[in-house]
């Protein structure tokens, strides 16, 4: 509970009791949303696997060395890429990854093959050298060519997609990239502006959270090292352009030791406020049983019946779909979603170090009247530490009790993939900063301060 008999100097944020409800789908009666395009279901694909647990195993053998098509592509080295797409056409699904790279690949080297055959055989049409093309790889493929022509309308799609979102946009792209690419209804300047704006944005989240995918290009001979280092949110990221290191975005606060943040998942108790004694423990509740849904609470996956905020508790955690990004609006930096978060869902827990007597700096206040503590996040914390305020927000600050124990989380009221996740900071915090609200809301409460 909030305690108002602080003092006045805290920048206190508050949480709320009552939980955003969840869409009852039968009963919904609200407008219809637009149904997502091709392209929407394409991008969120992408978001989703670099987001999942997926593994993409390493890969042993790496491309021979002969085929390198930087000197041209001679009739061997045209006849070694057509062996290797033949090696990983439909392979399972760890080896889809590696089947699209070579196809789109494969794009590359039979036009610069084309290109040879046109410089060889100045006679020839411009069709009856596609067409020597083409019989010099059906030769090895062993396809009719006409097979052989539709594949390549499919392996243009993925060349398409690396040229514009990168690599990493089409090893990550989930089973539908293959209708997507056969029907083509989703090509077109919007893709590949949308791809180009979230390149580097992709890539952060490959490199943080997949180490080893660019490993996967050894397979046509390219080696890249990776970008991205550390956290996945130790890098701002920014439309179009690449991302840039976290600390960078604080140089203007020309902070003596620059801007230090560690990433933590879970609260740390500062002993010298409170000794070992959690002041987040509520004796009264029965650590076994939850207050909201009455289910019983274990950390135990296969014990537990609380599905309450299953992305948060008892159940194995998976890296948040969001990101930080640098907001156009003046606010610095901001969190944005990259999937969609359901009205009542949970987003993150509010990390940081518990603690108390902090003055004149934004804390988070929770406890009892009794017994009250901060959650401070200026050395310590995670992604929520950015969440900007917004007089219309897509997201509230809640408490949550597991096992016995308070939790202050952030749940969405119906958050958008890439749109900015906001929360209310409240007008006690307002009262207490002496800025402008940038929120841009017709319904802002801070825009004119005195
Ligand atoms: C918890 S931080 C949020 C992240 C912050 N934007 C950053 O780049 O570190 C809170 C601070 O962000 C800024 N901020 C957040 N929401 C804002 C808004 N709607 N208008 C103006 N400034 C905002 C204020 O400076 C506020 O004190």
């Amino acid at each position: 509970m909030v305690d108002d008999s602080q003092k006045s100097s805290v920048r206190q944020v508050h949480s709320d009791t009552r939980f955003p409800q969840r869409k009852n789908l039968s009963k919904d009666t609200s407008a219809p949303v637009l149904e997502p395009t091709s392209t929407d279901k394409l991008i969120s694909g992408i978001w989703r696997q670099i987001f999942s647990p997926v593994q993409l195993s390493r890969f042993s053998s790496v491309m021979e060395p002969s085929i390198d098509m930087r000197t041209g592509v001679s009739g061997e080295v045209f006849r070694a890429i057509n062996t290797l797409c033949l090696k990983y056409y439909n392979q399972c699904q760890s080896s889809r990854a590696l089947e699209m790279i070579v196809q789109a690949y494969w794009i590359e080297c039979y036009e610069a093959r084309i290109a040879v055959l046109r410089l060889e055989n100045p006679n020839l049409s411009a069709m009856e050298v596609r067409m020597m093309g083409l019989k010099e790889a059906c030769a090895v493929l062993n396809w009719k060519e006409k097979d052989l022509r539709n594949r390549i309308a499919i392996w243009r799609g993925y060349k398409e997609i690396k040229d514009a979102g990168g690599w990493a946009s089409l090893i990550f792209a989930s089973a539908g990239v293959y209708r997507f690419c056969k029907y083509r209804t989703g090509f077109g300047e919007g893709l590949s502006t949308r791809l180009r704006h979230i390149r580097s944005s992709l890539e952060v989240a490959a490199d943080t959270l997949h180490p080893e995918w660019r490993d996967l290009l050894q397979v046509i001979g390219q080696r890249e090292s990776r970008q991205y280092h550390g956290h996945p949110h130790e890098w701002v990221t920014l439309t179009g352009s690449p991302a840039v290191p976290l600390s960078s975005s604080y140089e203007h606060l020309q902070l003596p030791d620059g801007f230090q943040y560690r990433f933590i998942d879970e609260c740390v108790l500062d002993t010298s406020a409170f000794g070992t004694d959690d002041p987040r423990r509520v004796p009264e509740l029965d650590p076994d049983v939850c207050l909201v849904c009455k289910e019983n609470q274990s950390d135990q996956i296969e014990k537990n019946q609380c599905s309450c905020f299953p992305t948060l508790f008892g159940s194995v955690p998976n890296p948040v779909p969001v990101q930080l990004f640098h907001t156009s609006s003046g606010k610095n930096n901001g969190v944005i979603a990259r999937s969609n978060f359901d009205r009542g869902t949970a987003i993150g827990e509010f990390t940081g170090l518990i603690t108390k007597g902090i003055e004149g700096v934004d804390v988070m206040l929770g406890g009892t009247r009794t017994r009250t503590y901060q959650i401070f996040q200026g050395q310590m914390g995670n992604f929520t530490r950015f969440i900007n305020h917004s007089c219309r927000p897509n997201s509230q600050f809640q408490r949550f009790y597991w096992r016995g124990k308070e939790h202050i989380i952030v749940v969405s009221r119906g958050v958008t993939a890439g749109s900015e996740i906001t929360v209310d900071y409240s007008d006690h915090y307002w009262k207490q900063l002496s800025k402008t609200c940038l929120c841009g809301e017709p319904c802002c409460r801070f825009r004119e301060r005195r």
